[in-house]
């Protein structure tokens, strides 16, 4: 079979990889000719764990090809993937001018029976717009070329893109004719191997999945977010109440780990377009506008932490930043929660200094020279007055601790990932405040008594 997979992000790099590893021939077609350039040449645009070896391999076997040239890479395609960004308007809701761009640019040329298929997270209903957008395009050449429309969302986290690729929990599919289903069957057989399930159901139905789907795992976030600040004022530890709920096969124990607010280019963005779509319809999603509220809150606590314990004197104090992506393995900084971190600390004067094991380069791109990088994670902590953990890096786990603590001006850590064992931080001699956690109530006490 052969495919065409446009827009060659995480999304779109990942699934014509993936396609080629399992014997489909892939051309990945992207309107950024340096990126293009770079990915025949072997240089990625992302980092994501396998990706590039994958790459590789499948260029070298000629089964994965790149390139701008969307006219000539659909003709003879099977199917046709749209996985171009669909980022938040003004409003909220998903701006779709990309899709229908490509959607546009397919029905201009396209000579034969094509499933179109998108793969961007867009609102119920886009699939009729795209069918629109093509349709007049085919009658303004005045050709009368079958084609279908098929919605198939995709659920891979940055990080552990490939494996979710190739192993998923499930495959959604939205189609609205059996001869686009029987694509749709031929082009994921490999993947179900394993026995996860591929489920076809109408179109509106899976683009609706995407949205309830990622809006149900930062509900699930944000109500930890909530529970873990409630532990801290009644003297809980929210480690514990996780360990006590997660255990219920009802809850799941995924998922339920408090920290600085869900970051990223999917949770932050689809709660949104889902309020959005639903105030649209007069509709109000009451659950989702606390989530977003909460989550809001949430990426200022660690802040605030810093801010009580210098009791709001942070002008000239140097803190130490471990981690800038907005979760581990990867080098994505959209929404990420340590942008929001360093410009509160440096608009208060103070001087930061972050290291993370691979966003450096793309966090560049926003923070520029306002904060220091170090070369690695202990060259931050000289003279520092903090360290601020915020994203939770294998490498950042069990560091020398005795390292740690004679680098540092003042022994306190906020651990915004709850990583560190708050008795054994205390032991070590450091005064440590984590989210939601009972060692820091007691200290809290402490002072106060
Ligand atoms: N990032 C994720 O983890 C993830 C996971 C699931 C779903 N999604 C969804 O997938 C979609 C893509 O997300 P992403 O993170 O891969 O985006 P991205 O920004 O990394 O990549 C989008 C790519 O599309 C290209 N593009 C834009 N217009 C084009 C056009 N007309 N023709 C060809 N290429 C074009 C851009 O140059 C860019 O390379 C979004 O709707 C997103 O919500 C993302
Ligand atoms: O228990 C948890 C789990 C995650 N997070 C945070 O939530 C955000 C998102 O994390 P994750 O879901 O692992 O990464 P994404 O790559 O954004 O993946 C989400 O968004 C993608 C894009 O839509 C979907 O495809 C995935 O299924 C969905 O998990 C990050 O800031 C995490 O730190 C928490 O705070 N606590």
């Amino acid at each position: 079979m052969r495919i065409a997979v446009v827009g060659t992000g995480y999304v779109g790099l990942v699934t014509g990889t993936c396609f080629a590893e399992v014997g489909i021939d892939v051309t990945c077609i992207d309107v950024d000719v340096k990126k293009i350039e770079n990915l025949k040449n072997g240089i990625l645009p992302i980092y994501e764990p396998g990706l590039e070896e994958m790459v590789a391999r499948n260029s070298q076997k000629e089964r994965l090809s790149f390139s701008t040239d969307l006219p000539s890479s659909i003709q003879g395609c099977d199917a046709a993937f749209i996985a171009v960004g669909t980022p938040p308007g003004e409003d909220g809701s998903a701006d779709l001018k990309y899709v229908l761009a490509v959607a546009r640019s397919i029905g201009q040329n396209m000579n034969d029976y094509i499933v179109v298929v998108t793969k961007s997270t867009v609102p119920v209903g886009t699939a009729n717009k795209v069918r629109q957008a093509i349709a007049e395009e085919l009658e303004a050449r005045g050709v009368d070329i079958p084609f279908d429309v098929a919605s198939n969302p995709e659920f891979l986290k940055e990080g552990a893109a490939i494996e979710d690729f190739l192993k998923p929990d499930r495959i959604v599919v939205g189609v609205a004719s059996t001869r686009a289903e029987e694509v749709m069957k031929k082009l994921y057989k490999p993947f179900l191997m394993n026995g996860h399930p591929l489920i076809f159901m109408d179109v509106p139905s899976a683009e609706m999945t995407k949205y309830a789907a990622n809006s149900m795992l930062a509900t699930k976030i944000s109500f930890m977010n909530d529970i873990a600040n409630l532990c801290e004022i009644m003297g809980a530890d929210v480690n514990m109440v996780r360990k006590g709920i997660g255990s219920d096969a009802r809850i799941g124990n995924r998922f339920i780990y408090p920290g600085i607010g869900y970051g990223g280019s999917c949770f932050p963005k689809d709660v949104k377009a889902l309020i959005r779509t639903a105030s649209e319809n007069g509709y109000e999603m009451k659950v989702l506008k606390s989530v977003e509220e909460v989550n809001d809150n949430q990426k200022m606590v660690l802040y605030n932490k810093v801010n009580n314990y210098f009791n709001g004197d942070l002008a000239g104090k140097t803190f130490a930043i471990w981690g800038l992506s907005f979760k581990p393995k990867t080098d994505d900084m959209r929404e990420a929660p340590s942008l929001v971190i360093i410009e509160k600390l440096l608009a208060q004067g103070a001087k930061v200094r972050a290291y993370d094991p691979v966003a450096i380069k793309e966090a560049a791109h926003t923070l520029g020279d306002t904060i220091e990088y170090g070369k690695d994670e202990y060259e931050t902590l000289i003279d520092a007055d903090a360290l601020l953990l915020v994203t939770e890096w294998p490498e950042f786990r069990s560091p020398n601790f005795n390292v740690v603590s004679k680098l540092m001006k003042d022994k306190v850590i906020f651990d915004g990932r709850n990583i560190y064992d708050p008795a054994e931080m205390n032991e070590k001699g450091f005064t440590y405040y984590g989210i939601g956690t009972k060692q820091q109530m007691s200290q809290q006490l402490d002072a106060t008594i």
